[in-house]
């Protein structure tokens, strides 16, 4: 836990309250879910869809299959509320596990599993001993819960985000939070504050994925920036990067209409559209160039090889280069440039501690997320979401499924 950010959860917290990973784990064990009588794949015409009551889900499978389920409406557990989800939020890594079937060498989709961590919604039912949360609240749902046990150090130390026993709605098998009632230990919900949307609450996940880079990159006011990206990662990142006082910030993307997009939310920034025959010496160039000053701060939001490249060859000597991306396993970098240049080279692996700042930031004025969202859609019709989030030619920037 960092000293410099008091307000944020303390390790102790997690420690001390933290239920038993068994004891919620049975609502989302695939074994239990799957195989309870009331499990079922349903059809386009379900009737299930139309009723309210019904806890049905979008889940995808290992035939690369994406339709809608109906699961179980578990009792919440001792330390759990029931969450009914207002505003889900559909990521990268959501289409990724529908089309791809896994990210990395442990995340398979090796049955059906529902989508979606990116939430916002309700509590309308509470487990026992929970006492600073009561039915009505409306809450943000932190999707990733450590095992918060006293023999793991990551979740001790309050870097939790390491916790090698840490369930993440939606990372299979655990079923994710787009359905209509999710069980969630009170820990890790966040109170809206009352100027901020479900909307807004469902957002702050990729927020609290940017503020984990700032943070831990280092960015402060004045620095100089690039951005590499303009998809909702590094669209957030550009709105906390400009919260945060950089200028110039350049942003990067190879589709025009994103780096237009982009100027709409913040009208100074700078972009540079990328042309796939451009090597990373004529990227970097380009966005020395658009700055017009020495670049501090690379914060690299796409992943792949050649953007992390041009990032390295942008930045100052002794810069930084700050890889929000996730890409291929293996990837080459020029070694010796990055010596003879003392480039700093860092990666980010989900977030620790952000959600109470992004709450703060958003309520608070300073981050707008709102134009964000793009599309919306009823939960019946999570399904066409997804195609919609998938399909470049839509144009959309945040696809958000809404109950
Ligand atoms: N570190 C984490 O914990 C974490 C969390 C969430 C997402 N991510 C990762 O962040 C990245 C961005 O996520 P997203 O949802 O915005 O993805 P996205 O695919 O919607 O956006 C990526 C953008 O990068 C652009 N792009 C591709 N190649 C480029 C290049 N060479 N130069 C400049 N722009 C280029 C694309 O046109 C696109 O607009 C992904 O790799 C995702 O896996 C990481
Ligand atoms: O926003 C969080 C990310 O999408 C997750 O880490 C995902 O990529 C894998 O579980
Ligand atoms: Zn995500
Ligand atoms: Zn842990």
């Amino acid at each position: 836990m960092c000293s410099q950010h008091p307000v944020t959860q303390t390790a102790a917290s997690a420690v001390d309250s933290a239920p038993l990973l068994s004891q919620y784990e049975a609502h989302y064990d695939p074994s239990k879910v799957l195989k309870h009588p009331e499990f079922r794949i349903l059809e386009a015409d379900a009737p299930e869809l139309k009723d309210k009551e019904a806890n049905i889900a979008c889940a995808y499978n290992p035939a690369h299959e994406v339709h809608m389920i109906k699961k179980p409406r578990f009792k919440p557990g001792k330390g759990e509320a029931i969450v009914h989800v207002r505003s889900t939020g559909i990521c990268g890594s959501d289409v990724h596990f529908w089309k791809h079937g896994q990210i990395g060498p442990t995340m398979v989709v090796r049955d059906e599993c529902g989508s979606g961590h990116e939430s916002a919604g309700e509590i309308v039912e509470i487990g026992e001993g929970v006492t600073q949360y009561k039915v009505g609240d409306r809450v943000a749902i932190e999707a990733g819960v450590p095992c918060g046990q006293a023999d793991c150090d990551p979740c001790r130390t309050g870097r939790y985000n390491a916790c090698q026993r840490v369930v993440f709605f939606s990372t299979p098998p655990y079923h994710g939070t787009l359905t209509r009632f999710h069980a969630h230990p009170v820990q890790w919900l966040h109170k809206l504050p009352e100027n901020v949307s479900y909307e807004e609450g469902s957002l702050c996940e990729p927020l609290a994925v940017a503020l984990a880079g700032i943070e831990r990159a280092g960015v402060v006011l004045g620095d100089t920036v690039v951005i590499c990206g303009a998809g909702p990662i590094g669209l957030v990142t550009l709105l906390a990067a400009h919260a945060a006082g950089c200028t110039p910030i350049v942003l990067t993307d190879l589709v025009e209409s994103r780096l237009e997009f982009a100027k709409t939310l913040v009208p100074t920034v700078k972009t540079v559209k990328i042309e796939r025959s451009w090597s990373p010496e004529e990227v970097s160039s380009k966005i020395k160039a658009a700055a017009g000053t020495s670049i501090r701060v690379a914060l690299e939001c796409t992943g792949f090889e050649s953007s992390i490249r041009a990032g390295i060859l942008s930045v100052v000597f002794g810069g930084k280069v700050f890889v929000i991306g996730v890409g291929a396993s293996e990837m080459n970098f020029p070694f010796g440039y990055c010596s003879a240049n003392e480039i700093d080279l860092q990666f980010q692996y989900r977030y620790a501690n952000q959600y109470p700042k992004a709450l703060r930031l958003v309520s608070g004025g300073l981050i707008n997320l709102k134009p964000l969202v793009t599309h919306k859609f009823a939960l019946e019709d999570a399904v066409k979401a997804f195609h919609v989030a998938a399909d470049p030619s839509q144009g959309a920037i945040k696809v958000q499924i809404q109950d």
